[in-house]
C-alpha cells in the first residue's frame, strides 16, 4: 500500500494550524505527525489537539527520522533558518511566503539547494492554484483578447495591528501580486515605484496605508497594485487585465446574493483563509503528490528569489520615492 508522507510543521500559528488541519482532515496521502513552535505552551496544545509529537526545537524536528518532509510556517524572520536546515537534512520543504525575510537570504537558499544538486524547496505562492487566476492565465497565455497592455490590481485586508510595519505592504502582502502577475504574464519586471495616496485614519502611526506599487515588465506591460491594508470592510483581491481586444477580470468568490431591507447584499470574504481556501487545498495536495513522486513542481526557490529581488527594489523605490530598476541574475538551468 502507498505509504503516507509523514510531515512536520514548524510554526503553529494561524496558517500553520490551517495547513495542519487541512492535511489531516481533507487531503490525501500525507499526515502531520510532528509540530514545533517557539511558543512551547501553545505549540504543545496544538500537538495535543491533533495527536502530533511536539518538538521543542524546530531543527530537531527537521532532523528527526520520524519526519519525511517539512512545512515552515513561522514568522518570516525564521524561514531561511528552517528551509536551510531542511535542505541540509535532504528533505523536501514547503515554505510559506516570503522564502526569506531578506533578498540575500533567498539567494543563500538558492545556492545551498543547487550545491546539493536536488530541488527540494516549494514556496507557498498559493494564488497560482486559485481557480480564478488559472482562468486569467489561460486567456492571457492563449492571447484570446490580444496582447495584455496594463493591469489594475488591489490587495485589501480588513485591518492590521502594530506588528505590521511600513515595509510589509510590499514585502509581505504585495509579494503575492509580484509572484502571481509574473507567472500570469510569463515575464519578469524591469522597474518598480511605490506612491503614497492620502493616509487612512485606521492605519497606525508607523504605517503609511494605502500604498500603490507600480511595476513595468520587460516587454512594457504597466501594472498598478493598490495595497489597502486597513480597508475596514473585508478581504478583497482584484485583478483586471486590459488587453488589446478585451478586458479580463479576476472572478469574485461565489457568494449568494441576498435581497433585504431595500438592498442587494453579496458578502465579501473576511480574510485570506476564506478567500483562498481552494487554492491552499490544491497547493498542498499537489505538494504531497509531488514529494511522494520524488519531485517538486510548484513555485521554486528561484521564484522566491525573484519575488524577493522585486520586492526589495519596490521597497527601495518606496523609501527613496524614485523609480528603481530591477536587476537580477540569469535563471540557472537548474531551475528552468
Ligand atoms: N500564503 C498566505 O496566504 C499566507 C497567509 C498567512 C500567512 N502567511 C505566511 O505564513 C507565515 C506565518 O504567518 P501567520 O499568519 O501564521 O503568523 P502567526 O504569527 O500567526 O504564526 C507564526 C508562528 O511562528 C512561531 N514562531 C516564531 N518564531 C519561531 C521560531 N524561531 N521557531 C518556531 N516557531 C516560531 C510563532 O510562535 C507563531 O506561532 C508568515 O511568513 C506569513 O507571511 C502566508
Ligand atoms: O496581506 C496578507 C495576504 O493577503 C495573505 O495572503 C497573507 O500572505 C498575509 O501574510 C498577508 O499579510
Amino acid at each position: 500500500m502507498d505509504k503516507e508522507l509523514r510531515i512536520g510543521v514548524v510554526g503553529t500559528g494561524a496558517i500553520g494550524r490551517t495547513h495542519l488541519e487541512r492535511i489531516n482532515t481533507q487531503l490525501q496521502g500525507g499526515r502531520v505527525v510532528a509540530v514545533s513552535d517557539v511558543n512551547k505552551e501553545f505549540g504543545k496544545s496544538v500537538a495535543e489537539k491533533y495527536g502530533c509529537k511536539f518538538f521543542e526545537d524546530g531543527e530537531e524536528l527537521i532532523n528527526s527520522d520520524e519526519v519525511d518532509a517539512i512545512i515552515v510556517t513561522t514568522i518570516d524572520a525564521y524561514h531561511e533558518q528552517y528551509v536551510s536546515a531542511s535542505i541540509k537534512a535532504g528533505k523536501y520543504v514547503f515554505c510559506e511566503k516570503p522564502l526569506a525575510a531578506e533578498k540575500e537570504g533567498t539567494k543563500r537558499i538558492v545556492d545551498l539547494e543547487m550545491a546539493g544538486g536536488k530541488k527540494l524547496v516549494t514556496v507557498g505562492f498559493m494564488r497560482r492554484y486559485d481557480p480564478g487566476y488559472k482562468q486569467l492565465k489561460k486567456l492571457v497565455e492563449e492571447r484570446t483578447y490580444g496582447e495584455p497592455l496594463m493591469l489594475h490590481c488591489a490587495h485589501r485586508n480588513y485591518g492590521v495591528d502594530e506588528s505590521y510595519d511600513n515595509s510589509m505592504p510590499v514585502e509581505n502582502s504585495m509579494i503575492h501580486e509580484i509572484d502571481v502577475l509574473r507567472w500570469l504574464l510569463d515575464e519578469d519586471y524591469a522597474t518598480a515605484e511605490v506612491v503614497y495616496p492620502k493616509k487612512t485614519k485606521y492605519a497606525h502611526e508607523k504605517l503609511q496605508d494605502p500604498q500603490i506599487m507600480i511595476l513595468t515588465t520587460k516587454s512594457g506591460v504597466r501594472i498598478d497594485v493598490e495595497a489597502f491594508i486597513n480597508s475596514h470592510y473585508g478581504y478583497d483581491i482584484k485583478c483586471e487585465v486590459c488587453c488589446e481586444e478585451g478586458i479580463v477580470n479576476l472572478p469574485e468568490p461565489a457568494n449568494a446574493m441576498v435581497r433585504t431591507k431595500a438592498a442587494r447584499i453579496t458578502p465579501i470574504c473576511e480574510d485570506w483563509s476564506q478567500r483562498f481556501v481552494e487554492a491552499y487545498n490544491v497547493e498542498l495536495q499537489e505538494w504531497i503528490n509531488a514529494v511522494k513522486a520524488g519531485r517538486v513542481d510548484g513555485p521554486s526557490s528561484w521564484d522566491g528569489y525573484v519575488g524577493a529581488i522585486t520586492a526589495s527594489a519596490a521597497s527601495k523605490a518606496r523609501d527613496s520615492q524614485t523609480i528603481v530598476k530591477i536587476e537580477m541574475e540569469e535563471c540557472p538551468d537548474f531551475y528552468k
